[in-house]
């Protein structure tokens, strides 16, 4: 079993996607270890996202994700990570492939839904970062 951390950013809260989504992750197998809804820290953002703060986008993105609630999650399944990715799609939703999560309630990259972790190490730290 593998966990991973998902995070429905505020544009899925904005357009009360969450039930829709958590549904998906249930009808797929997974089991939710932990859930809440909260505002994120600005700082806790910037950590998340360290990897893009040299792109022009940085700010926005920050902004973006503390500009309302989001929903974090832990899920758990066999091969987890692997399975949340491939349900998440591509970051670009025009991009993602039809059925994903991003195809079907994204707009564009900067508005893309959701976040999920990308490998063991991401979702080992991520967990201890929003769940403490
Ligand atoms: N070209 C872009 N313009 C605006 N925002 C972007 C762009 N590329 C990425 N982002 C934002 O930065 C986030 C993190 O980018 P990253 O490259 O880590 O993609 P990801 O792993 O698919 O996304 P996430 O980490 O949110 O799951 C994206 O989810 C998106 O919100």
């Amino acid at each position: 079993m593998e966990e991973t951390l998902v995070i429905i950013k505020p544009d899925g809260v904005r357009q009360k996607a969450v039930g829709e989504i958590i549904a998906r992750f249930e009808r797929r197998g997974f089991e939710i270890k932990a859930m809440k809804q909260t505002v994120l820290e600005e700082a806790v953002v910037m950590e998340h996202y360290a990897h893009l703060k040299e792109k022009p986008f940085f700010r926005e993105v920050v902004y973006f994700m503390i500009s309302g609630p989001v929903v974090c999650m832990i899920l758990e399944a066999e091969h987890g990570i692997a399975s949340v990715r491939q349900m998440v799609g591509a970051t670009n939703p025009q991009e993602a492939l039809p059925g994903t999560i991003r195809a079907d309630y994204g707009f564009i990259s900067g508005s893309n839904v959701i976040h999920a972790s990308d490998c063991p190490e991401a979702a080992e730290i991520e967990i201890k970062r929003f769940f403490g």
